[in-house]
């Protein structure tokens, strides 16, 4: 049996606004296994935008438990989160959040960089084996704005790697990204889920969702489907099928 990555169990989030509150979260259940490539949807108002920040422990829930790798995160200090957050979670956004004027491989050394027990060296061996696994072996000293958005985003991808997190936390991260571009990009998650990473990806593109193997619909709070993708489509095979661009 894989291990339980994420276990949530009647999740609640509310919001007090005034005198009215807002279930954001309405209790709310599932488990991710290591090694699932989970797709959380939902339309606007839903509530992703709030799953996704306490699946990141960037918030905590109002009720209801949540443990990533069996750590039960409700009582949790900030500097304990912070720390759960920068050693078990690999963070990509839609707008890469890369640091401008600083190379690709110093933008992936950064998490490392709060790690007193990875010395310079490794520090180093560890952004370089990143960047190649994201196919940027040869862009390693290029600055965010010499970069394509697509191999920003792969320096993204590299930086979420380096510390070995349990799991691939993603936010619409192909949402600037072209047609071609998001599907070269869906084509690397499904390399490295391949590769035993676990992912979970919250995006409102349904064609994102069938590049997954499982899909989780959110309304109104509550979880409305959650079901294996038996037709799993291929990001590389649907980026063959796309027109050739003009060079
Ligand atoms: N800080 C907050 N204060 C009050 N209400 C909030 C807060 N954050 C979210 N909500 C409410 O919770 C519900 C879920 O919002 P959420 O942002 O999680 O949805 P979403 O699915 O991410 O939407 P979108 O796709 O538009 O980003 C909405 O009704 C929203 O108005």
């Amino acid at each position: 049996m894989s291990k339980e990555i994420i276990k949530i169990e009647d999740l609640k989030r509310e919001f007090t606004m005034g005198t009215e509150t807002v279930h954001a979260l309405g209790g709310i259940s599932f488990t991710i296994k290591e090694g699932e490539f989970v797709t959380i949807m939902g339309s606007s108002g839903s509530g992703k935008s709030t799953m996704l920040n306490i699946l990141g422990c960037l918030d905590q829930p109002t009720s209801g438990i949540y443990e990533i790798d069996g750590v039960k995160v409700k009582d949790l200090s900030r500097n304990e989160l912070a720390t759960i957050r920068n050693e078990k979670i690999g963070f990509i956004f839609q707008s890469y959040n890369l640091l401008a004027r600083t190379s690709a491989i110093e933008n992936v050394e950064l998490p490392l960089l709060y790690n007193s027990k990875v010395s310079t060296e490794e520090r180093r061996e560890r952004a370089i084996k990143a960047l190649k696994m994201v196919g940027l072996g040869e862009r390693m000293d290029h600055t965010p704005s010499q970069l394509s958005g697509g191999q920003q985003q792969r320096v993204a991808i590299a930086r979420s790697l380096v510390n070995n997190p349990v799991m691939i936390l993603a936010d619409e991260a192909t949402g600037n990204l072209d047609t071609r571009t998001s599907y070269e990009i869906m084509s690397l998650f499904q390399e490295l889920n391949k590769q035993g990473i676990t992912i979970t990806f919250v995006t409102h593109e349904p064609d994102i969702a069938t590049f997954s193997n499982r899909t989780i619909i959110l309304k109104d709070g509550h979880v409305i489907k959650d079901y294996q993708n038996d037709n799993i489509q291929s990001a590389a095979v649907e980026l063959a099928k796309l027109p050739k661009q003009d060079d």
